[in-house]
């Protein structure tokens, strides 16, 4: 069972009221940046590339044709007993530009990332809502101790 807007905003701590939806909660971005080195996948390990952020002009960043990395503004705790899912804002998606995600583990607390696919040029301010944050309700093995776990948070 997906878990209401009210109840996922609970573990964000203190959201914008524009933030809070029926079904979830809107997450801002907080800076865009570049991929410039290759990463690597492993067997046995991975490496995340270099990146570098995207200037802002005017204050916005616009954005050309590509993709991006995108880092969320807020601190995200999935609590025991959930998992989570990071869907794009609809007006992304209506302006030609998507959200790709992966699973948001029960445990895992940190300011996470998402790849942003333009497909049309774009502008996004610092700041403004992108995604939009679900629960839901789920068992689980464990509880993540992943290397991104505490990620940007607590000065890290
Ligand atoms: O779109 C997403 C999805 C997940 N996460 C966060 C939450 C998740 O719990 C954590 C780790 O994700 P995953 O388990 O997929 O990472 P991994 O590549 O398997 O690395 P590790 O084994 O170190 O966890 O990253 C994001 O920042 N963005």
């Amino acid at each position: 069972m997906f878990r209401a807007g009210s109840f996922v905003a609970e573990q964000l701590g203190p959201v914008a009221p524009s933030q809070k939806q029926p079904n979830g909660v809107d997450l801002t971005v907080e800076s865009i940046y570049t991929q410039e080195s290759p990463g690597r996948i492993q067997t046995d390990g991975k490496k995340v590339g270099e990146r570098s952020e995207v200037s802002l002009t005017d204050g916005m960043y616009s954005l050309a044709p590509g993709g991006y990395v995108a880092r969320y503004t807020e601190t995200v705790r999935i609590p025991e007993g959930h998992i989570g899912f990071v869907y794009p804002r609809s007006t992304l998606m209506r302006n030609s530009c998507m959200l790709h995600t992966a699973v948001w583990d029960a445990g895992y607390e940190g300011k996470g990332e998402g790849l942003l696919e333009v497909h049309h040029p774009i502008e996004i301010e610092p700041g403004a809502r992108i995604a939009q944050l679900v629960l839901a309700a789920a068992n689980h093995d464990g509880a993540y101790d992943g290397s991104y776990q505490g990620e940007r948070i607590d000065g890290q």
